[in-house]
């Protein structure tokens, strides 16, 4: 039988909340099979940012990211939130490691081309090394990811964690059948952005290029829809959209992805 694995890629705000924090470390933790997380941080590094006087810019939910925006990213992501995490799930009894994309030349990324933005050091992945995460996951370890990437010259950069997450579930999508979970601090996609109770059981791209013509779907939920169907594309098995609950196998609201 083919093994599987489960990527689980767990947004800032649910960081930023200690019963959402506590709540996806607990469902985390007691996932079974081989797993990964990703974790985001935006909310903080923009906090952060701010707080040292460096005004955080973002287009079509990506950070434009200047020499000091990167200096913050990576201690914020790469520090604080990725060591966090780390604590609490070794505290659960998750023998949790925690990575970025330069450690063990992990995820290795391209700096984005200035064309009409610049968006400064930001990478876009161009290679996970899936021998090496299949070797820590067989050792039974549970990789921990920052949205940190490099690209191989000892340049660290910046990148979505969503990304991220897809990136990873695609490279080891190939050897298993991988499972992509997006946990956030909505019940899943909503057919109306300000009704809770409006989730869409399951989304295709058609219902997907509807609701977005319609402005229904927004901000950092269009990059993430579009990096969950593009993982689908390209032989994930399953990409789920929910809330930490997602994470627990109970019934519950979340989105199923499907092509
Ligand atoms: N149709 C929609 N359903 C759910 N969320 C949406 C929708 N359209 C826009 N959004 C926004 O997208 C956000 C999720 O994207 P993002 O902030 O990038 O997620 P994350 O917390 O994973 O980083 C939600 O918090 C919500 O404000
Ligand atoms: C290039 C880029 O935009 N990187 C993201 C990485 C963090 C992230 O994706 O965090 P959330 O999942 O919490 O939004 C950023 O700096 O905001």
């Amino acid at each position: 039988m083919q093994k599987t694995v489960s990527i689980v890629k767990i947004g800032g705000a649910l960081l930023e909340e200690e019963a959402l924090l506590e709540a996806v470390c607990q469902g985390f933790s007691a996932m079974g099979g081989a797993k990964i997380l990703v974790h985001g941080g935006g909310q903080q590094a923009s906090r952060v940012s701010q707080a040292l006087g460096i005004t955080p810019k973002m287009v079509d939910g990506r950070r434009i990211t200047d020499a000091d925006s990167l200096k913050v990213v990576v201690m914020v992501y790469g520090g604080l939130a990725n060591k966090t995490l780390v604590a609490r799930l070794q505290a659960l009894g998750c023998n949790a490691l925690g990575l970025s994309g330069a450690d063990a030349g992990l995820i290795r990324a391209r700096k984005r081309p200035p064309g009409n933005l610049d968006y400064g050091f930001v990478g876009d992945v161009e290679h996970v090394a899936a021998d090496t995460l299949t070797t820590l996951l067989d050792a039974g370890l549970v990789p921990v990811f920052s949205a940190l990437t490099h690209d191989g010259r000892g340049q660290l950069l910046n990148t979505n964690a969503d990304t991220v997450a897809a990136e990873i579930a695609v490279a080891l999508g190939r050897e298993r059948r991988a499972r992509l979970y997006y946990c956030f601090d909505k019940p899943g996609v909503l057919r109306q952005v300000t009704d809770p109770e409006s989730t869409i059981p399951l989304l295709d791209q058609r219902l997907f290029r509807e609701l977005l013509e319609r402005g229904e779907i927004a901000a950092g939920m269009i990059p993430k829809l579009t990096n969950a169907f593009h993982a689908l594309e390209r032989g994930v098995s399953e990409v789920y959209i929910g809330p930490p609950t997602l994470l627990e196998g109970v019934s519950g609201p979340f989105t199923k992805i499907s092509l």
